[in-house]
């Protein structure tokens, strides 16, 4: 009868606990695995930072010994162990590779941000003033959180209601980087952005991507079928439209950002209006989620660029990607023979966007992504190809990439078989 998982129920007035061997775990019982649950949690969390602080010190060696920072050899070697070691202990391997990808990525992208700091000795600032779309909470807000908290100094935030007011707001120096959103998984290029970067003489130093979880909030004790306004972020509506179809009959206001949204829900206390934003902002405006998941695809990422007034100097040893924008003369096959030039130099393009030259109709202007080191030799020559075949060619930044693959362990997967 009590053979299931903990179950709970209710016989006169008194909930009656049983664990998966049928004793009983009311009260106190309950109480004291949960002590012990709570204390374990607390040494996993004291080892993942001792865990970092020795990857740490990984990084000043490979700093003095001109090392890449990525080992994949031995990310393999380090998976394969634990994958073995996890299954003797009744953990599966598809749970001890998750766990472990999250922790790599996470050392991986501290060390890089290390080196990419002792690269640039004058840029380390006491106080990192960041402006960035919307006010707390929003998700460019929790990018911004995520990219300073890997790095020194402290963060300064300066909420914008525009791209325009962000890209402003590090010209004038009254901020000293951006964080700007440029692409999504599911709705794709922002193109507002990109048209931002074609007037600016900033630098992208750096990117991000975050996971954007839709939720749909609200300010009171209500239900989904008695909601009849939603607030949200143009953005947000595209991402999530598969929802809102099904949802019918709401009324959609479009707003500047995704915190406004929740800031007007919070300020109304109405149980049918709602919000659409991430938990943790939500939580920030006292907003409770009712309906998580919401939008069309399951793994919904955004990428963000973080730029400034300098470019920064990669170190050879981190990834590095190099943005470009360019405009091809009028020529049929001219932007083939562009990305020829990429090809012979053994350059990988991971993204390619056009947009429109204002006052130059179907002219386009070119924005490319490419892995690659401007200071380094391939990215070089193709630049010089590039600059002899291009009308204009303009280098937008050249940072660190943070796109950490996972390493793949068939060897272990095979043993787990
Ligand atoms: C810590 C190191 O740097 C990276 C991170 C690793 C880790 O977190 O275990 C392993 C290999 C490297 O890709 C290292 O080289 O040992």
């Amino acid at each position: 009868m009590h053979e299931n998982l903990p179950t709970g129920r209710f016989f006169f007035n008194r909930i009656f606990l049983y664990d998966t061997h049928g004793n009983d775990m009311s009260d106190n019982a309950l109480d004291t695995v949960r002590e012990r649950i709570t204390a374990l949690d607390s040494e996993l969390l004291t080892l993942l930072s001792e865990r970092r602080k020795l990857t740490n010190e990984v990084a000043e060696t490979k700093i003095k010994h001109h090392i890449p920072v990525r080992d994949q050899k031995r990310e393999e070697q380090l998976l394969v162990r634990l994958i073995k070691e996890g299954q003797n202990i009744g953990l599966d391997p598809h749970y001890v590779t998750q766990i472990f990808h999250v922790i790599i990525e996470d050392s991986v992208l501290n060390q890089q941000a290390m080196l990419a700091e002792r690269a640039n000795p004058g840029s380390t600032l006491p106080l990192n003033r960041v402006a960035f779309l919307g006010d707390k909470g929003s998700y460019s807000y929790l990018a911004t959180q995520k990219y300073f908290s890997r790095r020194p100094g402290e963060l300064l935030e300066i909420g914008c209601q525009s791209f325009a007011e962000i890209i402003h707001k590090v010209e004038s120096t009254e901020a000293d980087y951006a964080v700007l959103p440029i692409e999504n998984t599911t709705s794709g290029s922002i193109n507002e952005v990109y048209d931002q970067l074609q007037h600016t003489q900033l630098s992208i130093i750096g990117e991000l991507t975050h996971p954007i979880r839709h939720t749909l909030l609200v300010g009171t004790n209500t239900s989904i079928d008695k909601i009849k306004t939603l607030y949200a972020h143009p953005q947000v509506f595209t991402q999530c439209s598969h929802f809102l179809a099904e949802l019918g009959n709401v009324e959609v206001k479009t707003m500047d950002s995704t915190s406004s949204a929740m800031l007007t829900v919070s300020e109304l206390k109405r149980d049918d209006v709602a919000a659409i934003g991430s938990e943790a902002g939500g939580n920030l405006y006292g907003l409770m989620a009712i309906k998580s998941n919401l939008a069309n695809q399951k793994e919904n990422h955004s990428r963000f660029i973080v730029v400034a007034r300098n470019p920064v100097v990669v170190p050879l040893q981190v990834p590095a990607k190099t943005t470009l924008v360019m405009s091809t003369i009028q020529k049929p096959g001219a932007l083939v023979e562009a990305l020829l030039v990429l090809r012979e130099n053994s350059i990988n393009m991971t993204k390619l966007e056009s947009r429109p030259i204002p006052g130059n109709p179907w002219e386009e202007m070119f924005y490319i992504d490419v892995e690659g080191n401007v200071e380094d030799g391939p990215v070089q020559n193709a630049l010089d190809a590039l600059r002899g075949i291009t009308r204009y060619i303009k280098v937008l930044g050249c940072y660190p990439s943070e796109e950490i693959s996972p390493t793949k362990v068939a060897a272990a997967s095979a043993l787990a078989d």
